[in-house]
């Protein structure tokens, strides 16, 4: 490795301090900005300049660009939007009229992390599997092109969506896909950014039978991936997931594009590959040649991968003093707990240490950095069930962390949230829902208030400073519960994030001395950006609760508080003089329920909700403040209404879906007569703790 290695900001990048012309700011993903008008005297005088009402009430991820004064940020159900980056004003705008039933197959909502910019164009994914070359001065499509091809299908399971932000390299747009937790065979291709035409493709598990793709990756996958699958494995019939869904990051200093690998499909990896084999690529980074996909090397974190441990998080290289060497390596906080450096040349292990409590893993091999796995933590061969820490969304999710050359520290929005291992009596895969091959009613939150508040507690979220040199902890601010917003770095020695409390903080980098703060009404999980326009530095933010864990988690999920969804753009700078609408909400408001149901009816109807509508409105119908409270909904008042949505697809626009490829009237019934039944139980306690002087649900209270 070269000691000497040039900075990684581009030259343009250098000239332009002022912009976030791409995802993470610069090349090296650091979403660092020396930008410092606002800093730790100032930052106390900091205010809304502007906001803007967004046009979808779903959970907001995206890191908005700014290049030479306009704002090109991505919504939810991946609209586009260029802003006047110091007024807010609508420049114009792009609805890519994404159709409403592809919110099924999505694991994760409906939602969109960034364009690229290049050249004039803004490029974005979109959640049906599109990518579209837009003209940055107009919003006027230049080209699109499916990113799916059409023998992508599985039995009869088609699930690929696209949310990651597409990254650009020696003009070649890449761009990956999520679908793992229903069936999918995981890739990533590279399209020509100036014409759309496909250059190449990656796959990151082997075809069954070890069939040649004609792709870049056939002769690594036949050479390095197939021997570590058994032939016969579940995973032929559900693509055996590896899915790049989110952290795909071209480093100029080595050439090479490196891409994050996600979790196995299904998750059961005695059912997917009869538990044998460490199943490549899932879990890895793999590092390819970004002009025509070419396999250079890759490094497994999670083998044998049951846990959703997946290493799609953000991938972020640094120049390290590493024994008396500056090295250039990557830094990596996957979901599995552990903090990896390698070198970004070789893709060797540097070192990993656990950055949060974990209990899967006595540690990594401290050569190799292979995980010394746990046996009870092989759930799918002990038949035992296994209570993860971490679980399945991680020590740390899609927020990006961010990193400041001042104080060397990199800044992770951490996580601890259990999740309970289960392997089922039978793994059946389904068209339509999630394809996990784990127990889905397995157990949901419990109902007493106490045993809540106890299960509450277990679920927490930090602002991590961590040192990737010494790998400890330097300090640590602790938020009311996980699922918080990615992190921004600045020169004025402040770190910036939003909380799933619906506030907006700065902190001080070198301690985490809280230094400002603002009500933002809603959830924040999107990462904040900064920028300079007409003389004054904002700083950015898309509001907007959601993503996995309210979906899924659902009541559970409130432990910021009462979470709703306003969804907006603020941008703050030190002189403004916005304000936003005053708001009071208190999540979704109960309503009588219907007094008779079938119990039995509804003991089955559990089973079903557990496996085909957990994912969005989610655990035991509870809802965690962004999709529809069905205990609420008018729909489960009649039979007939109930089947017009689930099964006739009546709110098929706004994301609802037709389930009837996977349930009958009957089980739509059975369904109902649960939700009612689940109205009738929680009731009166919702309408209890909105009384709650404390202002956040009763049970989830911690202080
Ligand atoms: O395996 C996959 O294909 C896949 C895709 C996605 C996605 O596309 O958003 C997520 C995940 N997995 C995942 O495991 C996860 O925790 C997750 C969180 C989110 C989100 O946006 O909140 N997406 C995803
Ligand atoms: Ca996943």
């Amino acid at each position: 490795a070269r000691a000497d290695t040039p900075p990684v900001a581009t030259a343009q990048e250098e000239q332009q301090p002022g912009d976030w012309p791409s995802y993470g700011r610069t090349p090296s993903e650091q979403r660092y900005s020396p930008l410092s008008q606002i800093d730790r005297r100032t930052v106390g005088q900091l205010k809304l300049a502007w906001y803007l009402d967004l046009d979808s009430n779903r959970g907001q991820e995206g890191t908005p660009l700014v290049v030479n004064g306009v704002m090109y940020a991505t919504t939810n159900w991946s609209r586009v939007k260029a802003l006047d980056a110091a007024t807010g004003r609508v420049l114009w705008e792009y609805d890519p009229r994404t159709p409403g039933d592809i919110a099924l197959r999505g694991c994760c909502d409906t939602v969109n992390r960034g364009a690229a910019y290049w050249e004039g164009k803004i490029y974005v994914g979109t959640f049906d599997g599109r990518l579209i070359a837009l003209d940055a001065r107009n919003g006027r499509p230049v080209w699109s092109v499916n990113t799916i091809p059409a023998d992508a299908t599985l039995g009869d399971i088609r699930s690929y969506t696209v949310d990651g932000a597409p990254r650009i390299a020696h003009g070649v747009i890449v761009i990956g896909n999520g679908g793992a937790e229903f069936g999918a065979r995981g890739f990533v291709s590279g399209f020509d950014a100036r014409t759309g035409a496909l250059k190449w493709r990656f796959y990151t598990v082997p075809a069954p039978g070890n069939r040649p793709d004609h792709a870049a990756s056939d002769a690594t996958l036949s050479r390095i991936a197939w021997p570590t699958w058994q032939p016969d494995g579940g995973w032929t019939r559900s693509g055996g997931g590896g899915t790049v869904w989110d952290s795909i990051v071209y480093d100029p200093v080595t050439d090479l594009l490196y891409i994050g690998v996600g979790n196995g499909s299904p998750w059961n990896y005695r059912f997917r590959s009869n538990g044998v084999g460490d199943n490549l690529f899932l879990g890895s980074i793999v590092a390819l040649r970004p002009q025509t996909g070419e396999y250079v090397w890759h490094f497994q974190e999670t083998p044998k991968d049951q846990w959703d441990f997946t290493a799609s998080q953000h991938i972020m290289t640094l120049d390290l003093p590493i024994d008396g060497q500056v090295r250039h390596v990557i830094v990596h906080a996957p979901k599995n707990g552990f903090f990896y450096v390698l070198d970004a040349r070789s893709g060797e292990f540097l070192s990993g240490t656990p950055y949060v409590f974990q209990n899967w893993a006595d540690g990594l091999d401290p050569v190799t950095g292979r995980p010394r796995i746990r046996p009870e933590a092989m759930w799918s061969l002990t038949d035992r069930p296994w209570v993860g820490i971490p679980g399945a969304l991680g020590a740390h999710n899609w927020q990006p962390m961010a990193y400041s050359p001042r104080t060397g520290l990199v800044y992770i929005p951490a996580q601890q949230i259990p999740a309970l291992y289960k392997t089922p009596d039978r793994v059946r895969l389904h068209p339509v829902g999630l394809n996990l091959g784990a127990e889905m009613a397995a157990g949901s939150a419990p109902d007493d208030p106490a045993a809540r508040a106890q299960a509450a507690k277990a679920l927490q979220g930090w602002l991590l400073a961590w040192d990737p040199v010494a790998q400890k902890a330097r300090f640590r601010v602790d938020h009311r519960g996980p699922w918080n917003g990615g992190l921004l770095a600045t020169g004025g020695d402040l770190v910036f994030q939003g909380l799933a409390n619906g506030e907006f903080h700065a902190y001080d980098a070198t301690n985490g001395q809280d230094l400002f703060r603002f009500n933002a009404q809603s959830g924040v999980i999107a990462p904040p950006v900064t920028y300079m326009a007409g003389g004054r530095q904002f700083v950015a933010v898309e509001v907007g609760w959601g993503g996995i864990y309210p979906l899924l988690v659902g009541g559970m999920a409130r432990t910021g508080g009462w979470t709703v969804n306003h969804s907006r753009i603020l941008a703050f700078a030190l002189d403004g003089d916005a304000t936003l609408p005053p708001s009071g909400q208190k999540g979704f408001l109960p309503v009588a329920p219907p007094v008779d149901y079938d119990a039995q009816q509804a003991g089955a109807g559990y089973v079903h909700y557990q496996n085909f509508c957990i994912a969005c409105h989610g655990d035991n119908a509870e809802s965690g403040g962004v999709l529809p409270d069905l205990r609420w909904s008018g729909a489960i008042r009649t039979p007939e209404g109930f089947r017009n949505v689930v099964l006739h697809g009546a709110l098929t626009a706004y994301g609802m879906g037709s389930f009837a490829s996977v349930l009958d009237d009957g089980q739509a019934e059975q369904i109902r007569q649960f939700l009612i039944k689940r109205a009738n139980d929680t009731y009166a306690h919702e309408m209890h703790i909105r009384d709650n002087p404390a202002g956040v649900p009763e049970g989830i209270d911690k202080d």
